[in-house]
C-alpha cells in the first residue's frame, strides 16, 4: 500500500532523511518512533505530499507520487494524496467553524456530493468517535482529546485508504490520551492501514503490527512491538527504549 525507497529530505545543510526506505501493506499499522529530530515527522508529511523530498520514490496504492525525486502531474498528486488522511498533533482545527462543519468542508469543496450524503457522514463518523453531541459546538468548547477525535473524524470524511498521525497525543493531558488511542486502536481493528509517528510506546506495543525505530534520519531497526521492545537488534534501539519506557 505504502512503498518507500531511498528517499531524501535536507534542510539547507541539514540531512533528516538519508536513503529511508521502507513498506507497508494494507490493513497494516506501522508505530515509528525515535528520538526527537530524527526525522519522523518529516518523513510522514513527505508521504502526504506536505514536504518535497529531494531524492527516492514514493508509491502509495500502487500508484507513483514521486520517482526518483521527481513529482508526478498535480493532477495526479491530487488523485494520489486524496487517498490519504492526515491527523496533526496540535489538531488544526478550523476555529470559525463548528464541529460539523470541520467535517463538512472538504467534502463540500467536491463536486458531485450530495448534502444530504455528507451531512449523514459526518453524524455517522461523530458517533463513531463518541461525539455525536458536540456537532454545533465550535472547537474552542472542546478539550485537547475531543479536538482530536473531531479531527480524526474529519480526515475519515473523505474516505482515506491510508491514515497517518503525525503525534496525536503529544499535545494532551496525560488523562486524555486514552480516549483517542482507544479510538485509532478501533480503527486498526477494522482493518485501516495506518501509520503512525508516536511517544506512545504503551500504543506501539498494543496495537501496532510493526514498529520502526527511526534515529539521524535513518532506519536503525524495524520488527514486530514483541521482537523490538522484547530483544532488539541495535545498541541504539536499546539506549533509546531504556530511556523511554
Ligand atoms: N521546515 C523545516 N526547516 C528546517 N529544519 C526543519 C524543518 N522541519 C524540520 N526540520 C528539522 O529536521 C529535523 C527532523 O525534524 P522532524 O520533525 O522530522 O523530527 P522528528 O523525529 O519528528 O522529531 P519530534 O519527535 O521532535 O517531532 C530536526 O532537526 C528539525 O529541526
Amino acid at each position: 500500500m505504502v512503498e518507500v525507497e531511498h528517499l531524501r529530505k535536507s534542510f539547507g545543510d541539514l540531512e533528516v532523511l538519508k536513503d529511508v526506505s521502507f513498506h507497508v501493506a494494507a490493513s497494516e499499522v506501522l508505530a515509528v518512533i525515535g528520538p526527537s529530530g530524527s526525522g519522523k515527522s518529516t518523513m510522514l508529511r513527505a508521504l502526504a505530499h506536505l514536504e518535497e523530498i529531494d531524492g527516492g520514490s514514493i508509491r502509495i496504492g500502487g500508484e507513483t507520487l514521486a520517482k526518483d525525486g521527481r513529482y508526478a502531474s498535480s493532477a495526479k498528486l491530487k488523485g494520489i494524496t486524496a487517498r490519504m488522511g492526515m491527523v496533526f498533533q496540535h489538531f488544526n482545527l478550523f476555529p470559525h467553524l463548528t464541529v460539523r462543519g470541520n467535517l463538512e468542508l472538504a467534502p463540500k469543496l467536491v463536486k458531485g456530493l450530495a448534502a444530504a450524503d455528507i451531512r449523514a457522514k459526518a453524524s455517522e463518523l461523530l458517533e463513531k468517535v463518541g461525539l455525536s453531541d458536540k456537532a454545533e459546538v465550535y472547537p474552542s468548547n472542546l478539550s485537547g482529546g475531543q479536538k482530536q477525535r473531531v479531527a480524526i473524524a474529519r480526515a475519515l470524511m473523505m474516505s482515506p485508504e491510508i491514515l497517518l498521525f503525525d503525534e496525536p497525543t503529544s499535545a494532551l493531558d496525560p488523562e486524555l490520551t486514552g480516549e483517542v488511542l482507544q479510538v485509532m486502536k478501533q480503527l486498526a481493528e477494522e482493518r485501516m492501514t495506518m501509520i503512525v509517528v508516536t511517544h506512545e510506546m504503551g500504543f506501539a506495543r498494543e496495537v501496532a503490527d510493526r514498529v520502526m525505530f527511526m534515529a539521524d534520519g535513518e532506519i536503525i531497526e524495524s520488527g514486530r512491538p514483541e521482537q523490538l521492545f522484547g530483544a532488539p537488534q541495535h545498541e541504539r534501539t536499546r539506549s533509546f527504549l531504556q530511556r523511554v519506557l
